[in-house]
């Protein structure tokens, strides 16, 4: 039985790398889109490892490794396909992390509130939580387009801990990112287990190894 004595009973969630593995369907998305423009495909490993930081950064970033000129306009336009391409085909191969689902549903059915933040844009948010069967656990839901700044800005969790009714709320997440808009928002933050190699800084020990653990 889970327990929820004391502490904060709202958790507010990061989407892509800790609640599922979207990697397959958004290197896929942005690999056709580059494709289309004569640009090079990307290993989806390396993609993996530049998720986090919303699709504009992720495109410049891949443009970067390719050591390919680009101008604004030139990111804007490959973002806007990506983008496109992605909302074409948005749960392919997205699966969702082992008892993710059901951790989180027993969460609820504990009273806890829940929240996603996340810098994936709305839409495609929705799209994907629907898709996975998963938006219907969510009280609050705030995507990269859905708040006048994005993580790392602590305004982005601030605004979905205002819009689940409450003071506070624990981050959870899978990168720096999150690590550093959680400690800039004053929020407790707690890592996933099963985050890639490298991608946040609270050690491993410390890390949640089911979502559950959450209501100990
Ligand atoms: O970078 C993205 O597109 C989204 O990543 P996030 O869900 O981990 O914030
Ligand atoms: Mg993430």
């Amino acid at each position: 039985m889970i327990q929820t004595p004391s502490g904060p009973r709202a958790a507010v969630f990061d989407l892509d790398g800790t609640l599922i593995d979207s990697a397959p369907d958004i290197a896929d998305a942005v690999n056709r889109a580059f494709v289309a423009h004569g640009l090079e495909a990307t290993d989806e490993a390396v993609v993996t490892e530049l998720i986090g930081n919303g699709a504009h950064r992720l495109v410049a970033d891949l443009l970067a490794r390719q050591r390919t000129p680009a101008t604004p306009s030139d990111i804007d336009s490959l973002t806007a396909a990506y983008l496109d391409s992605y909302a074409e085909a948005p749960v392919a191969r997205t699966t969702i992390y082992a008892h993710v689902a059901e951790d989180l549903a027993t969460l609820k059915g504990a009273g806890w509130r829940l929240g996603l933040c996340t810098n994936k844009p709305q839409a495609l948010t929705l799209a994907v939580l629907k898709g996975l069967g998963l938006a219907v656990l969510f009280d609050a839901v705030r995507g990269a387009d859905a708040v006048p700044a994005r993580k790392p800005d602590p305004g982005h969790l601030r605004a979905v801990i205002d819009a689940l009714g409450v003071t506070t709320a624990i981050y959870v997440g899978d990168t720096e990112v999150d690590e550093a808009t959680a400690r800039a928002a004053g929020v407790p933050f707690r890592g996933v287990g099963w985050a890639a190699p490298g991608r946040l800084s609270v050690p491993k020990a410390e890390r949640l190894s089911r979502l559950s653990d959450l209501a100990v």
